[in-house]
This record gives C-alpha cells, structure tokens and sequence, in this order.
C-alpha cells in the first residue's frame, strides 16, 4: 500500500478554479463555484467489474488509514481526497478510477486552501485559456429512428408488465481538435448550470443535477431526479409546463419508482430517512425535473464509496425491477455506456464525500474522441416521440458546450 503524505493549508481567496486546472486532463468538481480541482496524478487505482464500487472502497480504507496527512482545516474536501468515476455496467470495458492528485486545490464556504501530495508544489498559477473552438457531434450508434425503435421494442415489454420502468439512451459522437483545451467545456458549463455539479473527472466531463449520495459526518442526503418536461418559450407557459409535470401520472409514476429504488437501497445504511412527501419542480435552464431531497443519519460506518456500491444502479438511471431493466437496456442499447450514469465525484479519508449521477455529460478519449450519452425513462404511457425530444433537452448542455 502507498503511504501518501498530504498537506492542506489555507490559503487566500481563489476563484475561479478551472484556470488553474490542466487544460487537456481537467480534474474538477464543484456547483456554485465551491468545490476541488486537481493537477497532476499522486496515486491511480482503477477497478473493473461487478465488484469494482466495493472493491474501490476497500482499496480506499486501506490507503487513507496509511496516509500521513496534515490538515489545518478539516473541512469537506481538505486532507486526502481522490476524485472518481464508475462505470455504469458490470461488463463494461470503461475502467473506474478513484486519482489523487498531486496537488488540490478548493473552495469551501469562503475557505480556500491547496493541499499537496507527496510534493511541495507552488499554488498553481492560472494559465490563459486556448483559442475557442467549435465541434458538431453527430449520431453515434443509435440515431433518432433506432431510438425511437428501442423505446417502441421497451413498451412492448413494459405493457406485457414484465417490468414497470426501463431507462433507454442514445449516443452522440465527435472528435477533439488537437490542442483544443477542455476547461473552455468545463468552464461553459459552470457558468451555464451553475446548480449542478459540473465535473471533469479522467476524461468525463459534464454538468449533473443529480445528487447520488452525499456523506458528511454521519449525515447522508440524495437528491433523487425522474420525470422531465421542456422549458416553457415565456413566463406563463413555463409555470403552466412546471404544474404539468408536477401533476403528470406519466411522470410521477417515473418519479416514485426512483425515489422508491433509493430509498430501499439506503435503508439498510440509515435511520430516519426522511423525503418530502411529494416531489418539488426544479428548474434548470434546458428543462423542468420532478426532483425529491432525501436526509437520514448513517447507522453503519458507511464511506461514501460503500453507499454508491449500494446505490447504483437507481431507477433513475436503470429502471424496475433493476436486473431486467439491466438486461433491456443491454439488449436494446447497441453500446456501453462507459461512466455515463455511473457515479462521478469524491473522498475523503474518512470516507465523506459527494458523488454524482454522470449525466449531461461525454467522455473525451486520449485520441480526443468524444462520446456523449442522454437517456429518459420510458414507463408504459411513454410516447416515443416525446421521449427522443427530452433526449434532445438533455443533450443541450454538452452540445452547446462543444458547439
Ligand atoms: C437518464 C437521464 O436522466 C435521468 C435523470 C433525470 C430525469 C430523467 C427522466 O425524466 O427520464 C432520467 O431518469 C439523462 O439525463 O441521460
């Protein structure tokens, strides 16, 4: 096992961070401009495989309980910390990753510090950004007809019950120029979904909504997201779009099948877990989501990383019952979906941390291909038309971010 020494110090006020990062391998996770960002690589541990949340989790015990750390702060995010990314299926060839960096650097409540490892490097300098750059993605291997074929093959299944929810995507593909440089992404999309947790994590790179689990001092919070409708084109038509899904069975039907799979997957880790009783309307700026907070105190030492293990895949994502939603989306999905809804985030030592659904977000490969997912949940009133049009809303924050 490595032994990692780590330092964190304070620091004086830094923002933004994105500058400061890497502009070919950006290491970032932050919502509202407070989060951590990375440079360099202290420590890689890549896992595959049905086992490779738990087996991450493990591997990550044993490192922290090895590390030397200095921490003056002691705030979520200071100390040791590695940031993550999953794959979203057991047979996937997409490796997970948990990376250190070398050098971190956060944001917290008006806090900021850097905390080295196994280094004395400076405070990173902001280096100026690259020239602009604009890219089309283009259908990959499900267009608009195959999808709208797949969701039409789900319902069939769906109205024959053998299952009640099947969560389907498509892909959209492109390619990198050289030198192009991935903070003008990232930043883009900070700056445009300031509520989400944007994210650049090994290449997956995206703006998410959706809270997967979040574990702070024995306290774990989700924010559970199913059930989507466009933006209104003017005020009234948009608080007349929001009361329409707050009040769709289509979509609360969605919804409830979500928050039901999340809720029975944290049970076993918390006690007085509490949700709003009905789902709230959020608002992002490409659509409206049905969205549920859920709040409980841990019970059983649980890291961050043993919870994903637990929670994913949600119905958010995969559908119910999960093992035959799994086994539709692997037969009518002619890809992998790589990282794509699979979580993204961080650890800590003490196994805190904030993690993610990788949604709204593509994978950009070492030879600078690009793959981009969105997927929408089909429930047995699902009319696939509607559903390929949600697909297009989801998509908009990549494709105007590459665009
Ligand atoms: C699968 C995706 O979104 C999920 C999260 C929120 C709302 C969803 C929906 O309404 O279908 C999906 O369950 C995606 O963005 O690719």
């Amino acid at each position: 096992m490595p032994v990692l020494t780590v330092t964190t110090q304070a620091v004086d006020d830094i923002r933004p961070l994105i500058p400061l990062v890497d502009p070919r391998h950006p290491l970032v996770f932050i919502r509202r401009g407070q989060g951590i960002a990375g440079l360099g690589e202290a420590l890689r541990l890549e896992f595959r495989g049905p086992d490779r949340m738990r087996e991450a989790a493990d591997t990550w015990r044993r490192v922290a309980a090895a590390a030397r750390v200095t921490d003056e702060l002691g705030i979520p995010g200071t100390g040791l910390v590695a940031l993550g990314a999953f794959a979203f299926a057991d047979d996937s060839t997409a490796t997970s990753v948990l990376i250190v960096p070398s050098v971190v650097i956060g944001r917290r409540d008006g806090v900021s510090w850097i905390t080295r490892v196994d280094c004395d490097s400076a405070l990173p300098a902001a280096t100026p950004a690259g020239a602009e750059f604009r890219l089309g993605l283009r259908p990959g291997s499900l267009d608009a007809a195959g999808y709208t074929s797949a969701v039409e093959s789900a319902l069939q299944h769906l109205r024959a019950h053998e299952l009640s929810k099947v969560v389907l995507a498509r892909d959209l593909v492109g390619h990198l120029p050289d030198g192009a440089d991935l903070r003008l992404i990232v930043a883009e999309l900070a700056l445009g979904y300031p509520d989400c947790w944007t994210f650049a994590v090994d290449g997956l790179i995206g703006s998410s909504p959706e809270t997967l689990v979040r574990a702070d001092h024995g306290t774990v919070t989700a924010r559970v997201l199913a059930g989507s409708a466009a933006r209104g084109v003017d005020a009234l038509s948009d608080q007349d779009a929001a009361a329409r899904l707050a009040t769709s069975t289509k979509d609360l039907d969605e919804h409830h099948f979500a928050l039901e799979s999340l809720m029975t997957s944290l049970r076993p880790h918390a006690r007085t877990l509490i949700a709003s009783e009905l789902p709230f309307t959020l608002k992002l700026p490409n659509l409206w989501h049905l969205a549920s907070d859920i709040e409980g105190t841990l019970t059983d030492g649980s890291s961050s990383l043993d919870l994903i293990a637990a929670l994913h895949p949600t119905a958010a994502v995969a559908g119910t019952p999960t093992s035959s939603a799994l086994a539709l989306i692997a037969e009518l999905e002619p890809f992998d979906r790589g990282r794509y809804a699979g979580p993204v985030g961080w650890v800590g030592a003490d196994g805190d941390g904030e993690w993610a659904v990788a949604l709204r977000s593509a994978q950009v490969d070492d030879s600078g291909d690009i793959t981009a997912w969105a997927g929408a949940g089909i429930v047995a009133d699902s009319d696939p038309e509607k559903e390929l049009a949600e697909t297009r809303m989801k998509f908009r924050p990549i494709v105007e971010a590459f665009g």
